[in-house]
Order: structure tokens, then C-alpha cells, then sequence
């Protein structure tokens, strides 16, 4: 579904992404390791598009799009849920959602599902977005990057700063969405048990580059905790 091959990224004189190269299939979750800093974030802006890469390539449903522009990958199925969350705070519930099928035709409805995964967002539909709780936001932020239907997700540290009934929710729905086997995800997350749990797959990243990668199930075994302790 996405295949990375040794890609290089520069902000200015700063080598950040140091040859990565990794793959994301298909009804699985893969999720990225590291500590602050590390570059992460900025590896997925990269896949977005919405910072250039050096040298290297990115294969997505068996196109390369590392010459697309980040409208182009979305279109193409690509859905991004940024560090942070980026709601629109002065629009609607109703309107983030919308903004996530911006470039669909403008008859396209909302999908129904997205208000069985996050029912809260049903009842708080004419709510500005900055008047939801942090974790509301972040399912927001989700359901907005859903709505289109996109073939990959990917999410930046979705826990960060949420309350933990929130998360186990998140969780759910993220288990839920990989094992219906249409739509691969790549999780960046600071949150170690949250990232073992989901994890199929798991990278970690240390000073721009990949210096471990295994199976989820492994990860324990493997030491990633210490790896990525602080
Ligand atoms: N726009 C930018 N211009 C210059 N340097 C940047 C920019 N954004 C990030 N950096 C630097 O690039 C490196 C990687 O940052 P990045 O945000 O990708 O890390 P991260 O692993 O996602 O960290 P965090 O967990 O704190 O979000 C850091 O040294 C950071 O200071």
C-alpha cells in the first residue's frame, strides 16, 4: 500500500530523515517510535507532501507520489491527522467535516459511520470546534481525516494530552478500522502501551533514521520500551 525507499529530508542545512525506508500494508497498524525530536513528525509531513523530501521514493497504491502535492496524495486516499489536531476552532463539528470533503464533490454526504465510531460528535454537530475538550477535538480530527474514506491513515500522536477514556476509545476505533482490512495506518505515538497494543508493525527512529523494526508482538521482548524511554 505504501512503500518508502530510502528517503533523505533537509530543513536548510540540518540532515533530519536519514535514509528511511519502510512499508505500510494493507489491515494493519504500523506504528513509529522515538523520542522528541527524533523526526518523526517531520516523516510524516513527508509522506503528506507538505515538506519536500531530498532524494528517495514513496509508492502509494502503486503509484509514485513524491512528486504530488499534498491535495494530490489526499485525493489519492491518503488521510492525515496532524500533531496537535488543527480543528478549525471558530467552525462546527458539522464543517470540520466538511473541510475533510473539501475536495470531493460538494453533494458528497458526510459517512453515518463516522458518527457511530464517535457518537459525541452526532450530538455536538452545531458546536464550534474550539468549544470541544481536547479529546473531542482529536476525534474530530480523526472523523474529518475519515470522512473522504481513505485507503491509508495516518495519525501524529492522537493521545497526546487526552484523557484516558478518550484514548481507550481512540484505540478501539483504530483496531477497528485496521482489521477491516481495507485501510493501512501509521500511528506516531509518544504513548508506549498504547503504541504496543495497536502495533502489527513497529519502527523506531533515533536522530532521523530507523534503528529498530519487528512485529508488534515483539516489542516487549525486543526492549523498544527502553529504547524509547526518556
Ligand atoms: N520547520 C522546521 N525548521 C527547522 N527545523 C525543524 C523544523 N521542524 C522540525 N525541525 C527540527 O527537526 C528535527 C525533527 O523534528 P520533528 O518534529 O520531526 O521530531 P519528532 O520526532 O516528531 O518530535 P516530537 O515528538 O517532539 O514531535 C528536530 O530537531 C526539530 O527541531
Amino acid at each position: 500500500m505504501l512503500t518508502v525507499k530510502n528517503i533523505h529530508q533537509y530543513y536548510g542545512g540540518s540532515h533530519i530523515l536519514r535514509d528511511v525506508s519502510f512499508t505500510a500494508t494493507l489491515g494493519k497498524v504500523t506504528v513509529l517510535l522515538g523520542r522528541n525530536g527524533v523526526g518523526k513528525t517531520t516523516l510524516l509531513k513527508s509522506l503528506m507532501g507538505l515538506v519536500p523530501i531530498k532524494s528517495g521514493s514513496i509508492e502509494f497504491d502503486g503509484q509514485p507520489i513524491q512528486k504530488q502535492t499534498p491535495y494530490e496524495r489526499a485525493r489519492a486516499g491518503m488521510g492525515f491527522v496532524p500533531q496537535g489536531r488543527e480543528i478549525f476552532a471558530r467552525l462546527t463539528v458539522e464543517e470540520n467535516l466538511r473541510m475533510g470533503l473539501a475536495y470531493k464533490s460538494g453533494s458528497t454526504p458526510i459517512p453515518a459511520e463516522l458518527f457511530e465510531l464517535f457518537p459525541i460528535l452526532k450530538q455536538f454537530m452545531n458546536r464550534r470546534g474550539g468549544d470541544l475538550s481536547g479529546g473531542q477535538q482529536q476525534q474530530l480530527a480523526i472523523a474529518r481525516a475519515l470522512a473522504p474514506k481513505p485507503k491509508l491513515l495516518i495519525l501524529d500522536e492522537p493521545t497526546e494530552g487526552i484523557q484516558p477514556s478518550i484514548i481507550k476509545d481512540i484505540g478501539r476505533v483504530i483496531r477497528m478500522l485496521a482489521d477491516r482490512g481495507d485501510m493501512a495506518i501509521v500511528l506516531c505515538e509518544q504513548y508506549y502501551d498504547f503504541a504496543q497494543e495497536l502495533a502489527d508493525d513497529y519502527l523506531v527512529m533515533e536522530r532521523g533514521e530507523v534503528i529498530a523494526r519487528g512485529l508488534g508482538k515483539d516489542m516487549e521482548a525486543n526492549g523498544v520500551r527502553q529504547l524509547v524511554a526518556i
